[in-house]
């Protein structure tokens, strides 16, 4: 049975995306069958794999809107073990269009107990907002993993976050828990990078993986290629960080059980 996580935070370019599909592709890379669900409009998870978006004829919108079974709209990526549930900009409408329907936040959730056998992983790329779509995704998952960038008001807006979790956990999805924080985009010559380091870990503790993700341009390059970093480059200090980073959550999954 699949674990599926959330990879959420509503503030914009913090390293959701590049973190959900180096995850995954690691995680597929160790030999774990993983599917990858892209839920943001803007699709960057998708490109992101090497699924041309342009080709792309059923998405998560079909999904979410007229419940067309997932298999239907699973895609395989250019990275072995790891599948794709792609998104398109046709998604961006979907937001509105869900308001008025029945069950409007399980719709994910009841696609996905219907492949999550088939995955070990199955990690959820949301949007930078706190919508329907992220809504979604947390109802879905187990467990929610925070991208936090190591920058100046880094825990600015969290705390909005982390009531919406409350919030679903109250209302749509008790179980879910917090699966880490992930500090990422370090830039290791300056103090502040040390600063929110610290200020992270007094905030969350023992949830803060011990894998940090360096600013590196070869992680910056690699999308433009369809490509993770993990076939990209894989001897970039990208990769060798998040093969760690996979290696911390498949422990932490283990002690759970
Ligand atoms: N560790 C890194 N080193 C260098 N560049 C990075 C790193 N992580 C992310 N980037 C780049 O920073 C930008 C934002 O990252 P990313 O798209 O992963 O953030 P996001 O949280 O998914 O953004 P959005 O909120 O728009 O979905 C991208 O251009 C990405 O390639
Ligand atoms: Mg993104």
């Amino acid at each position: 049975m699949g674990k599926i996580i959330a990879m959420a935070n509503q503030k914009g370019g913090v390293g959701k995306t590049t973190s959900a599909v180096n995850l995954g592709a690691c995680l597929a890379y160790l030999e774990k069958k993983v599917l990858l669900v892209d839920i943001d409009p803007q699709g960057n998870a998708t490109s992101g794999v090497g699924v041309n978006k342009a080709d792309v004829s059923q998405c998560i919108y079909n999904i979410l809107v007229e419940d067309v079974p997932a298999k239907d709209v699973i895609t395989q990526s250019s990275v072995p073990n790891l599948d794709i549930i792609p998104a398109t900009i046709q998604l961006a409408g979907a937001e509105i269009e869900l308001v008025p329907t029945i069950s409007r936040e399980i719709r994910l959730k009841k696609s996905l107990e219907m492949v999550k056998e088939d995955y070990d992983y199955i990690i959820i790329d949301c949007p930078p907002s706190l919508g329907l779509l992220t809504i979604n995704s947390l109802t879905s998952s187990d467990t929610v993993l925070i991208p936090v960038q190591c920058e100046y008001y880094a825990l600015e807006g969290l705390s909005q976050l982390l009531n919406t979790i409350r919030l679903v956990q109250k209302h749509l999805n008790k179980d879910l828990m917090i699966e880490g924080v992930l500090l990422t985009m370090l830039d290791a010559r300056t103090n502040l990078g040390i600063q929110v380091i610290e200020e992270v870990k007094k905030y969350f503790q023992d949830k803060v993986y011990k894998s940090i993700i360096p600013r590196n341009v070869r992680l910056g390059e690699a999308p433009s290629h369809g490509q993770p970093i993990i076939t990209y480059d894989p001897k970039s200090r990208g990769a060798e960080v998040y093969l760690e980073l996979a290696k911390e959550v498949m422990a932490s999954g283990e002690r759970v059980r």
